[in-house]
């Protein structure tokens, strides 16, 4: 985990100072763009605290909201009402408060199908970098928010599904998820989610410690593959490490 080009590993007490990391590095990204940023969200319950802490008084009132514009990787295909919809929790916790609403980019799900609002994403995201291809001195995102599922899997990039290895697309459609909730996915692909300054994985709690140790073991998932064209960090909290490892921390 040290070599170059390898994710660098954090270990932080518990959630909450890992949220409180992660928060600082965000905003050490956007303060080192003074133009427009971008940043790219992520699901499921890993970035719950992250959002929190964004949402309070201390930290609402240190993002230049003017400036920064809200993505997100992937996207449960259910409407913005349902509770399951990625985007609609980060707008609850913490945009919604604050973000002017043209720089809040949800993943549209009212479309005919997940593929259909793939492409409708994919078409908001060449429109906002201004091309519909990457270069790699310009970075889309300053940072991607990342989680790693019991499965290996990271956004909605599924072990074994053969979307983890779209070169093409920027998005794509995921008909059914290897993992609850089994609703259809729509997932930004590994050379989009690589197009950042930093990549940042938060991994924490219990139940994370049988995936990251297999990650730690190098086994060739999802998460492992995900990787910055940046800098790749993995944020991981004690109760998350390997008993082998929290031994030597
Ligand atoms: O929509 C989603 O579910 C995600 O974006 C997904 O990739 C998530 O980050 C991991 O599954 C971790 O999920 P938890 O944080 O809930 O463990």
């Amino acid at each position: 985990m040290t070599a170059a080009g390898q994710p660098k590993l954090i270990v932080e007490a518990d959630a909450e100072a890992l949220a409180r990391t992660a928060a600082e590095r965000v905003m050490a990204r956007i303060a080192a763009n003074p133009g427009r940023s971008a940043i790219c969200l992520t699901g499921g319950s890993s970035p719950k605290k992250l959002y929190q802490l964004l949402g309070s008084e201390a930290w609402r009132g240190r993002i230049p909201w003017d400036r920064v514009h809200w993505f997100i990787g992937d996207e449960r295909f259910v409407p913005e009402s349902d509770p399951l919809n990625n985007m609609a929790v980060a707008r609850a916790t913490f945009l919604d408060s604050d973000a002017p609403p043209g720089h809040v980019h949800p993943i549209p799900t009212t479309a005919e199908d997940p593929d259909a609002s793939a492409a409708a994403y994919a078409r908001e995201l060449q429109a906002f970098y201004g091309a519909d291809r990457l270069d790699p001195a310009r970075p889309l995102f300053d940072v991607v928010l990342m989680g790693a599922g019991p499965d290996g899997h990271t956004a909605s990039l599924f072990p074994g599904y053969a979307e983890i290895e779209e070169t093409r697309r920027w998005v794509v459609g995921v008909a059914k998820a290897n993992v609850a909730p089994f609703v259809p996915r729509v997932s930004l692909t590994l050379p989009i989610l690589a197009s950042c300054r930093e990549m940042l994985f938060e991994i924490a709690g219990h139940d994370k410690r049988p995936i990251l140790t297999r990650l730690l073991n190098g086994e060739n998932l999802p998460a492992l593959r995900a990787r910055s064209n940046g800098e790749t960090v993995w944020l991981v909290d004690r109760a998350a490490l390997p008993e082998e490892i929290r031994g030597r921390r």
